[in-house]
């Protein structure tokens, strides 16, 4: 069995991607934002305070014949840019692009902090991580994904996010016509509950590729390439125009420039991010100065290849063998 569900970037700066999960019967269609950073399902639900909930699609276990309250259980999440949402955990049949999981916790939000009461466009998230990152308690539940992993043809998911057009998430096979390149593959330490590897090396503009490796993970919940200084310097230095904004809390530059692309390798291959996809967008609506795809990492702590890196790429989450798959699209 296969599933395969398309996704969209949530705004012209492809902050964030939206991809639609069926939950309850009869199914409650919610825009949920798929995150490999993470591993817990939540939802915006009938036990969000209204307030938060306003403009939001809820979900109601009480209008789901399937659904059955985790009693005792309760979860509390907090994200990198210092987001947060807890509650209390239902199960209920989760179904994504055509792939039923019948028992899944689904942890409804009774609280949400502002940045999520804003971001109207998604009602929750579908953590893809390892199961070792999941936040219930007192007995930690299981992603979709692992719920769903024995039953599919492979257990494996690739990503396949694309800028300002439709995407998508495959679960149990792999469409290598998505991509240009071979796929590489590297292994994969999910440890941390994160989809952790080590490229081999980077380069800017298209020079050879050095022999620096990075630790880091490649995560889809992340809007942004985080790296280290040395390397975010190394980049800009190529940018004439660059300079580190305060206000902004990144490196800035001129948006009629013309930025060098960025290659890492990884599992034998090279994944070259083009320019193009390194200019996320203006710091305002209309403004000429522009904010970077890639910026530091240094007051994170890890290295994360978000979607900017995604983007240039068909990733294959293969869980199944422990490792990655890196393709140049
Ligand atoms: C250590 C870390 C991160 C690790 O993950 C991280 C980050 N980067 N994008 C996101 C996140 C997103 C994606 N996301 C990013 C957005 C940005 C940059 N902007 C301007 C908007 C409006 C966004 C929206 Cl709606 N959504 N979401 C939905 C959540 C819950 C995130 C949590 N952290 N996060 C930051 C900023 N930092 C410092």
């Amino acid at each position: 069995q296969t599933g395969s569900a398309n996704t969209n970037p949530s705004d012209s700066a492809d902050d964030e991607y939206i991809t639609s999960v069926s939950i309850g019967t009869p199914a409650q269609v919610l825009p949920l934002d798929f995150d490999t950073g993470s591993s817990d399902l939540w939802v915006f639900s009938s036990e969000t305070p209204k307030s938060s909930a306003s403009g939001h699609v809820t979900y109601s276990p009480s209008k789901s014949s399937t659904a059955k309250k985790l009693s005792g259980s309760t979860w509390s999440i907090e994200y990198g840019d210092k987001s947060s949402s807890s509650g209390d955990v239902y199960t209920d049949v989760v179904t994504i692009g055509g792939f039923s999981v019948k028992t899944q916790a689904v942890e409804s939000a009774t609280k949400v902090s502002t940045q999520f009461v804003q971001d109207t466009v998604i009602s929750g998230l579908v953590g893809l991580g390892f199961d070792i990152g999941n936040q219930v308690s007192p007995r930690p539940q299981k992603t979709w994904f692992s719920n769903a992993a024995s039953s599919l043809a492979e257990p494996l998911f690739t990503a396949d996010l694309r800028h300002q057009e439709t995407g998508s998430y495959n679960f149990g096979f792999i469409d290598t016509s998505l991509a240009k390149g071979t796929i590489g593959y590297t292994p994969a330490d999910g440890s941390e509950g994160y989809w952790g590897f080590t490229a081999t090396g980077y380069s800017v503009g298209g020079a050879k590729l050095n022999r620096n490796s990075i630790t880091g993970i490649a995560d889809t919940g992340t809007t942004l390439l985080l790296l280290p200084d040395n390397i975010v310097d190394a980049y800009y230095n190529n940018v004439e125009s660059a300079q580190y904004d305060d206000s902004q809390e990144g490196v800035v530059f001129d948006c009629d420039e013309d930025l060098p692309s960025f290659s890492f390798g990884v599992g034998g291959q090279t994944i070259t991010i083009s320019g193009d996809l390194l200019n996320l967008t203006p710091i305002e609506e209309g403004s000429s100065t522009c904010f970077g795809g890639l910026q530091s990492s240094s007051d994170i702590g890890i290295n994360i290849f978000g979607d900017v890196a995604l983007k240039a790429a068909l990733v294959v989450f293969d869980l199944g063998n422990e490792r990655l798959g890196w393709a140049q699209k």
